[in-house]
Formats: structure tokens, sequence, C-alpha cells
């Protein structure tokens, strides 16, 4: 039986899209069978090394009511985010007789339900798929919202589709295996929550900054759920991004260079970290931004142990691979920048100079 408080937000139902409901709470695996569908016979749980007794056990769990269920086991992070790793989970499906009635089920951090959502978007032109986000991240934003894909060695998810899942279950009880690097880099993606549209977030985490770093939190909670609202709010007016769900990529715009700069390896919340930093100093210089506002940005990422800086001597590769970000059109670079708090708007076409001197402001 699903726990009695369990939190449900709906995602969708507008503009012709399906609704979908994310839940927050614990012991939340009941709800599969639900989600799946009376047509659903064959299952495929994908899920990372990391998680190879989650997987295992959901799938074991699904075999006894009588599922066909297969578990394909992806690399952990940014690794299974590739065309290869996409190839083999098409292979596994292949194998197994995945046809349009069947559902996968991506169990994992946001790089594995990206990953998921990718493979379900492309199996058959699209097939079922239910996310079972298990790091802070994939609850807050990546599990939500039907963004889906994978990176190219020329930049970050460049490859994808719009496929909204048909649920979103966070299970609160996953966090409590995730290494605190992990947990820290969700909280960039929390607190860009905070800045873009919350501001209540911004205080829970400034009156006590190391409680946020932890599942045991007073306000743990109550973090993960307004930001999800935050991103269903968004997400259920604008699924393919055609206006206003460009403020979700609120410092993205450098985040994505330095994550393929650093061949992803740096986790994608650090990054997003310095390039929220990056575009509040853009939006001070601007003339768009708040002395105090755009102060808040170091002061809140560093509270919680995010970084602030990066390499001053990489700017110019930084800046080609900007270029290419899905937020530019032609030759016209596009950021997302604050008028003041919670009050996201987007400044295009930066004189290349104030460009530069905002990235002095994050160069170590
Ligand atoms: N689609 C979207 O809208 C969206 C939004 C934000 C971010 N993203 C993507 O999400 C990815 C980052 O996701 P992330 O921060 O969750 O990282 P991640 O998926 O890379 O996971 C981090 C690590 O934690 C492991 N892990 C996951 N859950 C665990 C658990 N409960 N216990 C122990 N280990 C666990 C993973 O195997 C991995 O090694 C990036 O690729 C980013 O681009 C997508
Ligand atoms: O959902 C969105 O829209 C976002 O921009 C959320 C981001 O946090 C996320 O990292 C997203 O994957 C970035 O999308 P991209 O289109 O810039 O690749
Ligand atoms: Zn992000």
């Amino acid at each position: 039986m699903t726990d009695q408080s369990v939190t449900r937000i709906q995602v969708g139902g507008s503009a012709g899209t399906d609704p979908y409901e994310v839940l927050v709470g614990r012991q939340l695996l009941d709800e599969l069978p639900g989600l799946i569908g009376a047509s659903g016979r064959r299952v495929a749980v994908l899920h990372p090394e990391a998680l190879a007794g989650t997987g295992e056990a959901i799938r074991e769990d699904l075999a006894a009511q009588g599922y066909e269920a297969i578990a394909i086991q992806v690399p952990n992070a940014e690794e299974a985010k590739t065309a290869e790793v996409a190839a083999y989970c098409w292979k596994a499906l292949g194998q197994s007789g995945f046809t349009r009635s069947d559902v996968i089920i991506g169990v994992g951090g946001g790089a594995t339900t990206d990953l998921a959502g990718f493979v379900a978007a492309s199996w058959l032109r699209g097939v079922r798929w239910i996310a079972v986000p298990t790091t802070v991240l994939g609850m807050v934003d990546a599990a939500v919202g039907g963004k889906t894909g994978i990176n190219t060695a020329e930049g970050k998810n460049l490859v994808g589709a719009f496929h909204p899942p048909a649920g979103v279950l966070c299970d609160l009880a996953a966090l409590d295996s995730l290494p605190v690097h992990d947990y820290v880099s969700g909280l960039a993606e929390i607190i860009k929550a905070g800045f873009i549209a919350d501001p209540v977030i911004l205080d829970l985490i400034e009156a006590d900054p190391a409680a946020a770093r932890t599942p045991e939190g007073q306000h743990t909670a109550e973090l993960i759920e307004r930001s999800i609202r935050v991103k269903a709010e968004v997400v259920s007016g604008d699924l393919k991004e055609s206006g206003r769900r460009e403020i979700l990529n609120y410092g993205h715009t450098l985040a994505h260079a330095i994550e393929k700069n650093e061949r992803y390896k740096w986790r994608h919340g650090a990054a997003v970290s310095v390039g929220m930093v990056f575009a509040a100093e853009l939006g001070r210089l601007a003339g768009r931004l708040d002395d105090a506002t755009a102060d808040r940005h170091r002061a809140v990422l560093e509270s919680v142990g995010l970084p602030l800086t990066y390499r001053g001597d990489q700017w110019p590769q930084l800046l080609e691979t900007m270029k290419v970000d899905k937020k530019s059109r032609g030759s016209l670079l596009r950021f997302i920048v604050l008028d003041g708090l919670a009050k996201p708007t987007v400044l295009e076409g930066p004189d290349p100079a104030v460009l530069m001197a905002a990235y002095g402001e994050v160069s170590a």
C-alpha cells in the first residue's frame, strides 16, 4: 500500500498534453502496475550500475506480478548518455520483442532517466515510460517535464526528444544512499528554482545550509516539493520550450559548456552553480540585477558547498561551445538573466565585452 503521506503534483494536461503525476513520499513502488497500464505486458527496468540491487529488486517484483520483466544495466552518470549506450538499450528491447504496448521504467539519477526517456521516445517512435528518480536532481528537475536526451562529442543533450513520462515516483528513501557530492549537486537545481520563481526555497536553505545538505534535513521534503511545483508549473504551460520554459535554463548556458569542456566528468549541478553565478554577474553588468540579489547567489551556493568558479584560461573554448546552446538563434547568443528576484527574462546578444567581464567574475 502506498504511504498515506504522499504528495501528488500534477504536470501537464493543458495544450493537448496528457497529464501525469509526480508522487513524493515513501514506498511508492506499488504505484507501478497502475502506471504501466492494462495493456503493458513487458517491462524494461533501466538502471545504472550503482543501483544494480534496486533495479533487480524492481524487476523481480514485477516478474512476480506476472510481467515479462527485463533489467537493462547502463553505466553510471554521464557515461550512460551516449549514442552507444542508447543503441545497447535498443538491442535489448529488440531481443526481448518489446512492442508499442510495453513500458520502460527508468530508475536512477537524471542521467539514467534522460537516457531511459530518450530510449522510450525513440523505440518504435515512442513507447510509454515511467521515471523513478533516485537523486535529488532527478526528483526536482530531470524526471519531470519530458526533456529526454543524450550528449554528443559536440555538446550536452544535443540529441533528444520531448517525451513526457506516464508518471514520476520520488521515493525519498532512495536519497539515503546518495553520496553527499551528488546530493549537493541536486541543490543547485533547487536553488535555481528559488532564484527564478520561489524565493522561500532560498530562505529555507539560508536558515540552515548544513541541514539542506542531508536527506534528514528538516526541510528536505519541502525543498523537493517546492522545486517540483516550480518545474511542474512551467512545463505544464510550455512543454516544448517555445517561450517561458527557457527560464529553467537559468545558469545552463555556461554550465553545459563547462560540462563539455570537462568531458562530462563534472556533475551537472556543480556546473549549473558556476553558471548561475555567471548569469547573475551578467544580469548585474547589463544593469538588470541589483547587487544584493547578485551577491546572494554566491552566498547561498557556497553555503551548501557548491563551486563558484571555473578555469579563467578556458573562456575562448567556452564561448565557442555556448554558440550551439539550444537557446541560440543563428549567431545570436541568448541567456536567461534576472531582472530581480524571481523575475527571469531573456538577455539577447549581450556585448562580448560584457560577457567576458561576467566571466572574469567567475574565473579562478
Ligand atoms: N531532462 C531534464 O529536464 C534534466 C534536468 C536537469 C538535469 N538533467 C540531467 O540530469 C543529469 C544529472 O543527474 P544527477 O545529478 O541525478 O546525476 P546522475 O544521474 O549522473 O547520478 C549521479 C551518480 O549517482 C548514482 N546514483 C543515482 N542514484 C543513486 C542512489 N540513490 N544512491 C547511490 N548512487 C546513486 C548514479 O549512478 C551516478 O553515478 C545530467 O545529465 C543533466 O543533464 C536533465
Ligand atoms: O527542463 C528544462 O527545460 C530545463 O532547462 C531544465 C534543466 O535543468 C536541464 O538541465 C535541461 O536538461 C537542460 O536542457 P537543454 O535543453 O538546455 O539541454
Ligand atoms: Zn539542469
